[in-house]
C-alpha cells in the first residue's frame, strides 16, 4: 500500500456520472508527477489530496496509483498554501494575492479563512466585502466536498450529487436520512425507484408514510405515461401494493393526508364511462386541475355570435363562386357554426372534406379582414396544414412561443404552470394571449391535456377556436382523451363530416381506410392502383419485398425519391420491428463505402447519407439554412420529435454530425447528442401520427394483440398520399382489422365539462 500527498495537477479524464477519474498529482515529497486513478466524489485541479492505494502497471500508460481511500486536505506548508490559493480554485485570488496572504498569515492561513475571515481585509487589495466573499467560497468548497462524499455512500453519481447539493445545501443530510422521496419531487433525474434505493440504504422502513405516499404518486405518474389522468382507487392500490409490498388496506389513510397536502384529488365517478361504480377516482392534483381548468376555459370560450344567417349565406355564396366549389350540407353547417360559435369541433375521416371546409372558413374570415392563426401539434402536421391551406401553420408550441424560463417577455414566470416543459415555458398565456380572431387547430387527436390547457390559457374569450381532427386516429401520446372528451360531453358544437367525396371515393386508400374503421371487410385480392397487398409468409421475405419496392418499384410509380417512401411498423422489437428493419434497410439502402463516414453511438451506426429522425422535442437545438456556397441565409432554433432528415456530414475531428432536415435546415449534433437521433428507414406507426408520405409500406405480421389494433392499422393506412403497400400475411391484416379493442383511457375532462355545465344550468 502506498500513500501519496500532493497537488492535483491535471484531471485527464472524468466520468461525471460515476466519478471515475484519471489525474496527475505532484508528489509533495519529491516533486515527481504520479498518475492516480479512482472514483473520487469531488476533487478539482489545484486541490491537495492524500491518497492511499496500490501501485499498478498499466500496459500503455505505465505506473499508476489505484486509489483505495483518499482525503482532500488543506495544504499545510507555505509554498503549498500559496500554490493552492493562487491556482484559480478561489475566485478573485491570483498568484500575487495568494503570496501576500500566505506571507502575512503563514501556517495560520486556512484557520483564519475559516474562522476569522474578516481579517483577510488586513491584506492590501482585499476589502472587507471581498474578504467575506473569499471566506464564503472556502466554506462552500468544504461543504460541497463533504456533501459529495456523503452522497456517494448512497450510490449517488457525481452529477446528481451536485444537483442535490445545489437544491438543498446543508439541509440535504436531514432529507436523505428522513425522507429521500422528496428527491423524486424536487430533482430532475431522480425517480421513485432511485429514491427508494436511497431510502433502503438509509434504513427507512418499508411502510414508512413517506414511502407509501411517494409510491402512490409514482403509480399515478406511471399511469399518466400510459395516457391516464387518474386511476380508480382499487386499481391504484393494487398497483401500489405490488410496487411497495405493502397491504392495500393500509393505504386509505394516506389518501386523506395527501388530499390535505394538495397532492391528490379524489372524486366520485359522475358518469358511466368513469367506471360507473362506487370506486372513487384518484387524480394527481396536477392532472385534476389541468382538466378542471381546461373544462372551465372551454366553457367560457363557448359563446354564440349573432351574425344573421342571411349575411353568412351571402358571404359563403361569394366564396364558393370564386373558388368554384359547392360545399355539401354538413360542410356548410361547419362554416355557419364557425362564424357564430366561440368554440367549434369539426371531425371526420379521410376524404370527408375537412381541409376543403377549413379552407372555406379561412377564406370567409380573410374576407372579413380577421386575424387568423393555424396550428398543429407536430412540425410535420403543421407543414401538411400549410401545404393544404396555403396559409402558414405553426406547431402549437411555436404558436404559444415556447421560451427558456427566465427569458419570457410577459413577466408571468410561474414555474408551477402547466405550460412549462422542462426548463421552458410558454410566453403566450392569459396575460399575453394570442392576438387572433380565429384560431384553427388541425390533428386534434394528437393533442394531450397539458398542451390543450396551455393552448386554452392563451385564447381570449371572443377569439373563435376551431378544433379539427379524426377521433379514430391513435390517441395522443401524452395523457388525456381531449378531442373525444370534448365531443362526447355533448356541450359544444360539433360538426361531423361523413360524406366521402367523389374524388376521394376513387381512392382505395380512403375507401379501405373507412372500411377498416367501420369493421367492414376489405378484399385484399382486388387489384388496385393505390392499395396493394403483397403476400409474403416469412419476415425476411417481407423485408426483401420492401427493399425492392423502395429501390425499384415505388419511386417511379408515385414520383417520389426513395427516401420519401416510408416503412412503418407496429413494433420496435422483433423480426419486423423498427430496430431490426432499420439495420437491414440501412445495409441495403445506404451500404458502407469508403467515401461515407460513420459514427457508432448507443449500438447504432450513423452513416453519411442515412435517413434519421429526431426523437424528442429540442427547442434549443439550432438550425441554419445555407446558400449553395455554404453561406448561412437563415437561422433559428428547435428540432422536434418526428422531424426527419438526412445525415450530410460526419466530422470526426470536431465530433459533429450534420443533418439536413426539411427546407434545407442544417443541424449540427455533437457526438454526445446522438441519442436524440434514430435511423428512420422504418418508424413506428405511433411516430407516424400527423405525417403524410407519398407511399407507405406496412409489414403485416403477427404481433402482440394489445398492439395490433384496428386504429393502429387505420392510422398507418391514412398516412399514405398515393400508395399503400401492405406486405406480409393476410391473416395478420384481418386480425388487426377486427381487433377493435382500444385501450381504455382514464380521462376526466368530459366529466369536468359536464359538471361545469350542470353548475351553470342549475346554480345552487
Ligand atoms: N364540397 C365538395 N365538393 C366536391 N369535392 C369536394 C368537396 N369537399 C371536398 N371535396 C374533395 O374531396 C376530397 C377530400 O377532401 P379534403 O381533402 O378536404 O378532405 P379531408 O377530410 O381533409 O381529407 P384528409 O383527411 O384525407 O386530408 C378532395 O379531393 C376534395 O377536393
Amino acid at each position: 500500500m502506498a500513500t501519496i500527498t500532493g497537488f492535483i495537477e491535471k484531471i485527464k479524464f472524468r466520468n461525471e456520472e460515476n466519478g471515475y477519474t484519471i489525474m496527475t498529482v505532484t508528489d509533495q515529497s519529491d516533486g515527481d508527477e504520479v498518475v492516480m486513478v479512482g472514483v473520487l466524489s469531488y476533487a478539482a485541479e489545484g486541490d491537495m489530496i492524500q491518497a492511499s492505494g496500490h501501485m499498478t502497471e498499466h500496459p500503455v500508460y505505465g505506473e499508476q496509483l489505484q486509489i483505495e481511500s483518499y482525503e482532500l486536505k488543506n495544504p499545510e506548508d507555505a509554498a503549498s498554501m500559496e500554490r493552492y490559493l493562487g491556482s484559480g480554485a478561489i475566485k478573485g485570488i491570483g498568484a500575487a494575492m495568494a503570496a501576500r496572504i500566505v506571507r502575512r498569515f503563514k501556517a495560520d492561513t486556512f484557520r483564519i479563512m475559516e474562522e476569522e475571515p474578516e481579517r483577510l481585509s488586513e491584506i492590501k487589495g482585499i476589502s472587507e466585502k471581498m474578504a467575506m466573499a473569499i471566506a464564503e467560497q472556502v466554506q462552500d468548497k468544504k461543504e460541497m466536498r463533504q456533501a459529495m462524499m456523503f452522497l456517494q455512500n448512497y450510490g449517488i453519481t457525481l452529477n446528481l450529487a451536485a444537483k442535490i447539493y445545489q437544491e438543498y445545501g446543508p439541509k440535504l443530510y436531514g432529507i436523505i436520512r428522513e425522507n429521500p422521496y422528496r428527491l423524486a419531487d424536487d430533482i430532475p433525474g431522480v425517480g421513485f425507484k432511485m429514491a427508494d434505493e436511497i431510502a433502503q440504504k438509509s434504513g427507512i422502513f418499508t411502510d414508512s408514510d413517506y414511502r407509501v405516499r411517494a409510491g402512490i404518486l409514482y403509480v399515478l405518474l406511471q399511469a399518466s405515461a400510459n395516457g391516464h389522468t387518474y386511476l380508480p382507487k382499487s386499481e391504484l392500490f393494487r398497483q401500489a401494493s405490488e410496487l411497495l409490498k405493502v397491504a392495500p388496506e393500509t393505504m386509505d389513510k394516506h389518501l386523506m393526508d395527501m388530499q390535505i397536502d394538495r397532492k391528490l384529488v379524489v372524486k366520485m365517478p359522475v358518469s358511466s364511462d368513469e367506471g360507473g361504480c362506487s370506486d372513487p377516482l384518484v387524480y394527481s392534483a396536477h392532472y385534476y386541475y389541468l382538466e378542471l381548468n381546461a373544462a372551465r376555459m372551454l366553457h367560457d370560450l363557448n359563446i354564440r355570435g349573432d351574425i344573421p344567417e342571411t349575411e353568412i349565406r351571402d358571404n359563403l355564396m361569394k366564396i364558393q363562386q370564386k373558388e368554384n366549389i359547392h360545399l355539401d350540407e354538413l360542410q356548410e353547417k361547419a362554416v355557419f357554426e364557425a362564424v357564430n360559435s366561440g368554440l367549434l369541433v369539426i371531425t371526420g375521416g379521410p376524404g370527408t372534406g375537412k381541409t376543403t371546409t377549413i379552407n372555406t372558413i379561412i377564406r370567409y374570415f380573410e374576407a372579413e379582414g380577421m386575424e387568423i392563426l393555424l396550428g398543429a401539434p407536430t412540425g410535420r402536421a403543421a407543414k401538411r396544414m400549410t401545404e393544404a391551406t396555403g396559409w402558414e401553420a405553426r406547431t402549437i408550441h411555436r404558436m404559444l412561443e415556447l421560451v427558456p424560463i427566465g427569458m419570457a417577455a410577459s413577466g408571468n414566470g410561474s414555474l408551477s404552470s402547466s405550460s412549462s416543459t422542462a426548463g421552458m415555458r410558454f410566453d403566450r398565456n392569459e396575460e399575453n394571449p394570442l392576438d387572433a380572431d380565429v384560431i384553427i387547430i388541425d390533428e386534434m387527436s394528437m393533442v394531450d391535456i397539458s398542451l390543450m390547457h396551455s393552448l386554452l390559457r392563451a385564447v381570449n374569450v371572443g377569439t373563435r377556436l376551431i378544433l379539427v381532427g379524426d377521433t379514430d386516429q391513435l390517441p395522443s401520446v401524452g395523457p388525456g382523451n381531449v378531442l373525444k372528451d370534448i365531443i362526447n360531453s355533448g356541450c359544444f358544437n360539433v360538426v361531423k363530416l361523413t360524406h366521402i367525396f367523389r374524388q376521394a371515393a376513387q381512392s382505395d386508400i380512403i375507401v379501405n381506410a373507412h372500411r377498416i374503421n367501420e369493421g367492414e371487410d376489405v378484399d385484399l385480392s382486388r387489384r388496385s392502383r393505390d392499395f396493394l397487398f403483397i403476400r409474403r409468409d416469412h419476415p425476411d421475405a417481407v423485408i426483401s419485398a420492401a427493399i425492392t419496392l423502395i429501390q425499384k418499384k415505388l419511386p417511379g410509380y408515385v414520383r417520389a425519391e426513395p427516401d420519401e417512401i416510408q416503412v412503418m411498423t407496429p413494433m420496435r422489437k422483433g423480426a419486423l420491428g423498427v430496430e431490426r428493419l432499420n439495420q437491414i434497410l440501412q445495409e441495403h439502402l445506404n451500404p458502407p463505402s469508403p467515401e461515407k463516414k460513420e459514427r457508432e453511438a448507443g449500438g447504432i451506426i450513423y452513416r453519411t447519407g442515412d435517413k434519421v429522425m429526431q426523437i424528442r422535442n429540442n427547442y434549443q437545438l439550432e438550425w441554419e439554412t445555407r446558400s449553395s456556397y455554404g453561406i448561412p441565409t437563415d437561422k433559428g432554433a428547435g428540432v422536434f420529435n418526428g422531424d426527419m432528415g438526412i445525415i450530410r456530414e460526419i466530422n470526426e475531428f470536431a465530433e459533429i454530425l450534420t443533418v439536413e432536415f426539411d427546407e434545407g435546415k442544417m443541424v449540427e449534433y455533437s457526438f454526445k447528442q446522438l441519442e436524440e437521433l434514430e435511423l428512420a428507414y422504418a418508424i413506428t406507426i405511433h411516430k407516424s401520427q400527423g405525417s403524410e408520405y407519398p407511399a407507405v409500406i406496412i409489414p403485416m405480421y403477427s404481433g402482440p394483440r394489445m398492439l395490433m389494433t384496428r386504429n393502429l392499422l387505420y392510422t398507418a393506412v391514412t398516412r399514405a398520399r398515393s400508395c399503400v403497400c401492405l406486405v406480409g400475411r393476410p391473416d395478420a391484416f384481418y386480425s388487426m382489422a377486427s381487433n377493435s379493442a382500444e385501450q381504455e383511457r382514464c380521462s376526466g375532462l368530459k366529466a369536468r365539462i359536464e359538471e361545469i355545465y350542470k353548475e351553470v344550468s342549475c346554480p345552487e
